[in-house]
């Protein structure tokens, strides 16, 4: 595995270059969906890194996905933001596109926050919708494509890690509450969100099974990350922005396009930025009251056992 570029030595290697550059020790990770990029510039105090510039870094060739790592502040908590996600259409092999969750989790963050743009299939989905992901649909695993294939490291986790706690249930709780409270009632919706390889868009006898298989939204990414983070033992929330409606009607003119899904990830980004950012400023107020302490560690704990 070390040789392909992306075992845990490389990780550390990362890591360890990342840290001797900054000073700011992240609790919270966060990744920015196509067109979300927006919410690195959240960040206070920034120190900011090219992918190019990083070792070991994967390189973005998605428009909408700037390539920048950026540490900071977030109203006072340590943060680290991808400004710009791997795909796995992009051509890099599953285990590369999840690398910097790997490193998120040696660099000390707990938390990962992760965003994406996605086709809402849900028929009472609206564009604009910012569904609260309550699990997942991982097509490529289906066919092999999982980002923990190959030989297991246990200094990351254990060969076979629980994902029937994959999204930690009191950050959901949290984001429903805080964006209720924010005035999002309207559009806040949960759901189930599918993963394709992309990158050409659903048919619609794809987009109709996919919803017939129990799933609200489809997008190209998010579901490997989730996997990869908890492996490691780091809880997850995870936000899709509805850009568009999957088409599912022969009599439809619609047709899915990149630039739609950007336009309307311009459009509510400045809502999913308070979200965020709300959350994070309430994640760490309830680290002292524990009213929202996540059941990330119970399941770990309950999914991995430690090498004997
Ligand atoms: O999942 P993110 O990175 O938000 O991007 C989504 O938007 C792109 C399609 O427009 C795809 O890459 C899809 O996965
Ligand atoms: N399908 C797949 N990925 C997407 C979509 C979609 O309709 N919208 C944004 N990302």
């Amino acid at each position: 595995m070390a040789d392909k570029g992306y075992g845990y030595e490389e990780c550390e290697a990362t890591a360890d270059w990342l840290l001797a550059r900054t000073g700011v020790r992240p609790a919270v990770g966060i990744v920015c969906g196509s067109g979300l990029g927006g919410l690195a510039d959240m960040l206070k105090d920034q120190v900011a890194f090219n992918y190019e510039d990083i070792p070991n870094f994967p390189q973005s060739t998605v428009h909408g996905h700037a390539g920048r790592l950026v540490f900071g502040t977030l109203k006072g908590r340590s943060c680290v933001c991808m400004q710009g996600r791997f795909h796995l259409y992009e051509g890099y092999p599953v285990q590369k596109i999840t690398l910097p969750i790997r490193i998120f989790k040696l660099l000390g963050v707990d938390t990962v926050m992760l965003t994406n743009a996605a086709g809402g299939l849900n028929r009472d989905f609206k564009v604009g919708d910012i569904m609260v992901i309550k699990d997942h649909l991982n097509l490529p695993g289906f066919a092999g494509v999982n980002p923990l294939s190959g030989p297991n490291d246990e200094r990351f986790g254990a060969r076979f890690p629980c994902m029937s706690d994959a999204y930690d249930g009191a950050l959901r709780q949290m984001a429903m509450h805080v964006g209720r409270e924010l005035g999002y009632g309207d559009f806040l919706k949960e759901g189930v969100y599918c993963v394709l390889g992309g990158p050409s868009f659903e048919t619609i006898a794809e987009s109709r099974m996919l919803h017939k298989l129990g799933a609200d939204a489809v997008g190209m990414s998010t579901a490997h990350e989730v996997i990869v983070a908890r492996h490691c033992g780091m809880r997850v929330l995870a936000l899709s922005l509805i850009t568009n409606q999957a088409v599912m009607d022969y009599d439809s003119e619609a047709k899915a396009n990149h630039e739609e899904v950007l336009e309307t990830g311009t459009r509510r980004a400045a809502q999913l930025e308070r979200l965020v950012s709300t959350m994070v400023t309430k994640m760490e107020l309830n680290n002292n009251n524990n009213n929202y302490a996540g059941d990330a560690d119970r399941g770990t704990l309950a999914c991995q056992r430690k090498p004997q």
